[in-house]
């Protein structure tokens, strides 16, 4: 077996994982992709230097090897807080007016991805395969290529990817997806985003798909397919039947005196859809005077990117937001919506989700979602909970039984939450033995294989026509 470079803008030391609580799914999820493989986790330490020095920590914990480099302020800056999340995070989450376009972002970018290169470039074995991850690291692999790396080399991509007219505002943009395609193998997380991606090429430069999802560029042959990520199921239904997660069911359960509980769990971030969520819940409210008293929504929402305006704004706005709705519906013995800005490990997350009546994943636009997999796997299967959740989030492509929304529309959201509170056991239950089917089978490890598979080049023309494959697209009319 080859050994795995796995490179990403964040690394989590897997001791500290679950404890830290505000981690995302990409941490979560590559923890455990590496645990099977020899190798090697690059990136970022999270720390800031004065000066950059490239000095490499190596470090070796429960498997998996770590190996991190500091950034200096103005990396931090220009290429986490400018290009990667004022400007690619929100035009690929459709959000073209939080947009912001600036040179030195630019610059900063393409300094950092070449530092990248530059730490990781001794690292890299011949036999390795290198998988890249994520829109912080587009142009890593050309880069490596420019000096001198031969490996087969692959990159996956977390987020969604846009259309290709909100795309094309973008300066450079070519430059950017040119550099991508030489990569060997180009993964997302859903067959939309494959689509957005391959009009792209066809459209804007003009290439030609074959019918085994492979693109001609420049004498290379790259590989564009859908891989859905999903969560480590095998580990986090263990964290679930923990006495932790145990003791976190209970508490919550008996702090809401019988009403029902409805949780959200993201991270402070405009995708997710939070302000458009509090408004469809106080709706319902409204709706049903009967049943206000009696529903309880736990909103858990780390703070995510403050450094960086748009987060600082969306911040507020909740704040204002939640203090409004429950000034106007609380009781003195009763505030409808907890409200809590910190992140918990897992495995009380998983007790939160058990006491939880009904998940509400409500993102705008979300790569995957691994929240909502999590809840769930987190359910009682003799007495589940509803799963809402928001047809743009990539899970919604997977997770066809749960009570799919639009989450623009307070309406029916509220009409939704009500439909999940009367909903009979049965239906729950018949729901919720399909969902947890897809949860469990195509888990992170299913992801892992499938992926490291394509990128060792053992599938090629083999899915060319299955789910997930371009195959699947009319290749002129993708839109
Ligand atoms: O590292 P941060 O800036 O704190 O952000 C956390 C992660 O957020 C994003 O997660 C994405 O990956 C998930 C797993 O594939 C997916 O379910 C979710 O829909 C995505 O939003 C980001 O893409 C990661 O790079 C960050 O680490
Ligand atoms: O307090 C928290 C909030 C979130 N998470 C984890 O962070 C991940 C969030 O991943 P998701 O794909 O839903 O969204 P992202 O944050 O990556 O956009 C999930 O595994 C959550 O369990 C956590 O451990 N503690």
């Amino acid at each position: 077996m080859s050994r795995l470079i796995v490179i990403s803008n964040r690394v989590s030391v897997p001791k500290a994982a679950g404890a830290a609580g505000a981690q995302g799914g990409l941490a979560v999820a590559l923890n455990s992709a590496l645990r099977e493989h020899r190798g090697i986790w690059f990136g970022w330490s999270g720390q800031e230097t004065a000066e950059f020095t490239g000095h490499l920590d190596m470090q070796r914990n429960d498997d998996v090897t770590t190996a991190t480099i500091d950034l200096e302020p103005q990396d931090i800056d220009e290429y986490y807080n400018g290009y990667a999340n004022r400007t690619l995070w929100p035009l690929f989450h459709y959000r073209i007016d939080l947009t912001e376009y600036d040179r030195n972002f630019g610059e900063g970018y393409e300094r950092v991805n070449e530092r990248f290169a530059d730490s990781v470039l001794p690292l890299i074995e011949p036999e390795d395969l290198v998988w890249v991850h994520d829109y912080h690291l587009l142009p890593l692999g050309s880069i490596l290529r420019g000096k001198g790396v031969k490996n087969r080399m692959g990159l996956f991509l977390h987020t969604p990817w846009p259309p290709t007219r909100l795309l094309a505002s973008l300066p450079f943009h070519e430059r950017l997806v040119a550099s991508m395609l030489e990569y060997d193998v180009i993964g997302f997380q859903t067959t939309e985003w494959l689509e957005s991606f391959m009009h792209y090429v066809q459209k804007e430069m003009g290439l030609k798909v074959n019918l085994d999802n492979s693109i001609d560029y420049k004498g290379r042959r790259v590989v564009a397919r859908a891989f859905p990520i999903g969560i480590d199921y095998a580990e986090f239904t263990q964290a679930a039947a923990s006495d932790e997660a145990g003791a976190a069911y209970k508490a919550l359960k008996s702090s809401v005196r019988g009403r029902k509980i409805l949780i959200g769990v993201d991270r402070l971030d405009y995708s997710k859809g939070l302000g458009e969520r509090f408004e469809g819940f106080a709706r319902f409210l409204s709706d049903h005077p009967d049943q206000a008293g009696d529903a309880v929504l736990l909103q858990i929402a780390p703070p995510s990117r403050g450094d960086v305006a748009s987060y600082q704004q969306i911040r507020e706005d909740l704040e204002r937001k939640t203090g409004h709705i429950n000034g106007a519906h609380a009781d003195v013995n009763f505030v409808p919506i907890r409200y809590v800005n910190r992140g918990y490990p897992r495995a009380q997350l998983a007790g939160y989700y058990r006491a939880a009546d009904i998940g509400l994943v409500t993102p705008l636009r979300d790569g995957m979602n691994l929240v909502a997999k999590e809840y769930v796997a987190a359910q009682d299967p003799e007495d589940p909970g509803v799963l809402i959740l928001s047809q743009f989030a990539g899970a919604a492509l997977q997770l066809k039984d749960a009570l799919l929304v639009n989450p623009h529309s307070s309406e029916h959201l509220a009409e939704t939450i009500k439909r999940a509170l009367d909903m009979p056991l049965e239906e729950r239950k018949r729901r919720h033995s399909k969902l947890l089917a897809s949860v469990r089978e195509e888990d992170v490890i299913h992801w892992r294989e499938q992926f490291v598979r394509a990128l060792a080049g053992k599938d090629r023309n083999r899915d060319a026509g299955k789910e997930g494959a371009a195959g699947d697209l009319s290749h002129d009319e993708a839109a």
